[in-house]
């Protein structure tokens, strides 16, 4: 059976609701929760006909594995990765505001999420990775994502430095993040179509995908610590990135 991811509490469930109905499979609601958020998403799942089985307190909570499931749980479908070919398409619509974050063989699923629910937050457009040595999106990415991976386009491709050498033809300003890099996040230029290239967890950013970069960055530290991890190091640079191009996170 293909995996399925558990999607629990009242904000989490109605964005699936609203963001993927199609991918739901199951729902479960607690039969002695009367209150009006839960009834508001018991029509929401008769609206797209997703049938309601009503348990009992105790079952809710061993189907959630004891999460925090606020009376609600539903089962579904992993959100679907996108192609190049989807890639090229947003990129021609996105002109000169395209805001892309490219992780060059992060493995850890909890990193991935982490990088998904901080670039949704930071208002990225989509978030690119690599076919090969690459975590996909599954059950943990999408919790640890907690509702990002639904709506921030996650694009897979064959060949990370012929996309980045596509992104340049498209004008979008590649910059990489290294922690050995001389020029200072804070003092680079990192205005309009941007994308930020994050290296992986053990290896760092590959060479050929260096090569690619229009600029290294990095962001400034102790010497007592060797690096960031991937994913908080990501949210620096993604809003110095907001930081400099004052974007409208509601466009
Ligand atoms: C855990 S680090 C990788 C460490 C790896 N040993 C290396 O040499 O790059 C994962 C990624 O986070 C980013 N990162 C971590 N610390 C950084 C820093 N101080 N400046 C810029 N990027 C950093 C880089 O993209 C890096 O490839």
């Amino acid at each position: 059976m293909a995996e399925v991811q558990k999607i629990h509490g009242i904000h989490a469930v109605q964005a699936l609701i609203k963001a993927r109905p199609d991918h739901i499979v199951n729902a479960w609601m607690d039969r002695q929760r009367k209150d009006a958020k839960l009834q508001a998403i018991k029509q929401s799942l008769d609206e797209v006909g997703i049938r309601v089985d009503y348990v009992d307190k105790k079952t809710l909570e061993k189907l959630s594995s004891n999460a925090n499931h606020q009376g609600v749980l539903l089962t579904a479908k992993l959100p679907q990765e996108r192609t190049e070919e989807q890639l090229k398409k947003a990129l021609k619509e996105q002109q000169d505001q395209a805001f892309y974050l490219v992780l060059d063989q992060v493995t850890d699923p909890h990193n991935l999420g982490a990088c998904l629910r901080t670039a949704l937050a930071a208002g990225v457009q989509g978030v690119i990775v690599p076919k090969d040595n690459a975590c996909r999106l599954n059950a943990t990415v999408c919790k640890v994502a907690s509702g990002a991976a639904e709506l921030l386009p996650v694009y897979r491709v064959t060949n990370l430095v012929r996309t980045l050498k596509y992104l340049k033809t498209e004008g979008v300003w590649v910059s990489g993040a290294a922690g050995e890099a001389t020029k200072d996040v804070f003092e680079a230029e990192l205005t309009g179509s941007v994308a930020i290239v994050m290296g992986a967890e053990g290896k760092g950013l590959r060479s050929l995908t260096q090569q690619q970069c229009d600029q290294l960055i990095k962001i400034p530290m102790s010497e007592k610590v060797e690096s960031l991890n991937v994913s908080v190091a990501t949210g620096i640079i993604l809003y110095e990135v907001l930081r400099q191009n004052q974007r409208s996170l509601n466009s």
